[in-house]
């Protein structure tokens, strides 16, 4: 079974409810009807239901809900409780109407937020700081969570690295310039996430130009304090670092490069020192290699509002609002809960 379709199955098991606030994109509709049509989750549509129902055309949007901020009956209450979270950051009334009228994100989110829904997929046509940045304002951070991180799936073809070819990418989203203490959180939620939906021992390596030494700059010694942090503080999660990617992968490098490391050769989880390498790195490997790259996925928030990139295709879609419902069930049954120690 292909990776992506385990992770259908997973979803399926306990039907989770998720909204999808793009509706005047043709690729999220393309995805609500695959998601209907193989029964992974119920999907909320937002939008005029005559308006979408007329773009599908073909596709059977029959099984889906649809909402329209215009005329729904708890818009109110969401107006009240959207108030009632950032009066202290200045939200108004009248404010919150109008956001909540005018941009799918934040209702989609106060959807969320309100228990309507049990997660959230956007990011197709909206850049991924407007989606998080709704995201963070409204739901915040998961108990105990420090910082909010974003990750990405990827499944690299015909590949004998990682766990069959299937990594997690991360901060591939959302942390511009993590610090090291950052980094560790970021370790640490990307390990988790990966025991989550791909089921094997995550063994993470901390990204660097470096290898055990082999540069000196100060980039390299966050990534070194970093490492030392997540050993510290996880004795039992297998991460090393500093490590250069073709160490971290391939075994016969790391024997010279890494030599005794039990992460490096073996990575399955790849923590990158910033968003530019993280981002540029993922987008490579997605179309240089044909590798699938769902995602952003983010960790920490109180419930699940995930990213796309703005060059999806449906099927990263229908893949992405599988994740969501995993981590939906996930959060629900206090599977990605963290205890952070003081630093
Ligand atoms: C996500 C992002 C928009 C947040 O930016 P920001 O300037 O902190 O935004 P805001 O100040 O509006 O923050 C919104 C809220 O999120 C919180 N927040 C921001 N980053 C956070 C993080 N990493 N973890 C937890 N909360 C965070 C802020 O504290 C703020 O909370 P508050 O409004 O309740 O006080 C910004 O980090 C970003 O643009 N990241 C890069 C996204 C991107 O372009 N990625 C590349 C393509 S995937
Ligand atoms: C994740 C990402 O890079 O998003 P976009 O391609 O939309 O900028």
């Amino acid at each position: 079974m292909k990776f992506i379709d385990q992770l259908k199955e997973k979803a399926k098991q306990n039907k989770k409810t998720i909204v999808l606030p793009e509706t005047s994109d043709m690729r999220t509709i393309e995805a609500a009807g695959k998601v209907l049509a193989e029964g992974i989750a119920n999907i909320i549509l937002v939008g005029d239901k005559e308006d979408i129902m007329s773009r599908a055309g073909d596709i059977d949007l029959s099984g889906a809900s649809f909402v329209d901020p215009k005329n729904y009956e708890k818009f109110d209450e969401y107006v009240d409780a959207f108030v009632e979270m950032r009066r202290k950051k200045g939200m108004t009334e009248a404010r919150a109407k109008e956001l909540l009228l005018t941009n799918p994100l934040y209702f989609g989110c106060m959807m969320v937020k309100q228990d309507d829904a049990d997660g959230m997929v956007a990011g197709a046509i909206n850049a991924s700081a407007d989606v998080l940045r709704a995201a963070l304002q409204t739901l915040k951070t998961a108990p105990g969570t420090r910082i909010v991180s974003a990750f990405f799936l990827v499944v690299v073809p015909d590949c004998q690295y990682g766990a069959n070819g299937t990594f997690v990418f991360a901060d591939a989203g959302l942390n511009q310039s993590p610090s090291a203490s950052e980094l560790a959180d970021i370790a640490e939620q990307s390990a988790k996430s990966f025991e989550l939906l791909v089921d094997e021992t995550p063994v993470v390596a901390m990204l660097s130009h470096s290898t055990k030494g082999s540069a000196k700059h100060p980039d390299v010694d966050k990534v070194i304090e970093a490492t030392e942090i997540v050993n510290a503080e996880f004795p039992d999660l297998l991460c090393d670092g500093e490590l250069q990617s073709d160490a971290a992968l391939v075994p016969e490098v790391a024997a010279s490069k890494a030599p005794g490391s039990k992460v490096a050769g073996h990575a399955n989880v790849l923590v990158f020192p910033d968003l530019d390498a993280a981002n540029i790195g993922y987008k490579l490997v997605q179309r240089l290699a044909k590798a699938d790259a769902y995602g952003p996925v983010t960790q920490g928030i109180a419930k699940p509002v995930n990213d796309l990139s703005r060059g999806c295709v449906a099927d990263d879609i229908v893949g992405v609002v599988a994740i969501t419902a995993i981590q939906a069930q996930a959060q629900e049954d206090g599977r990605m809960k963290v205890t952070p120690k003081e630093r």
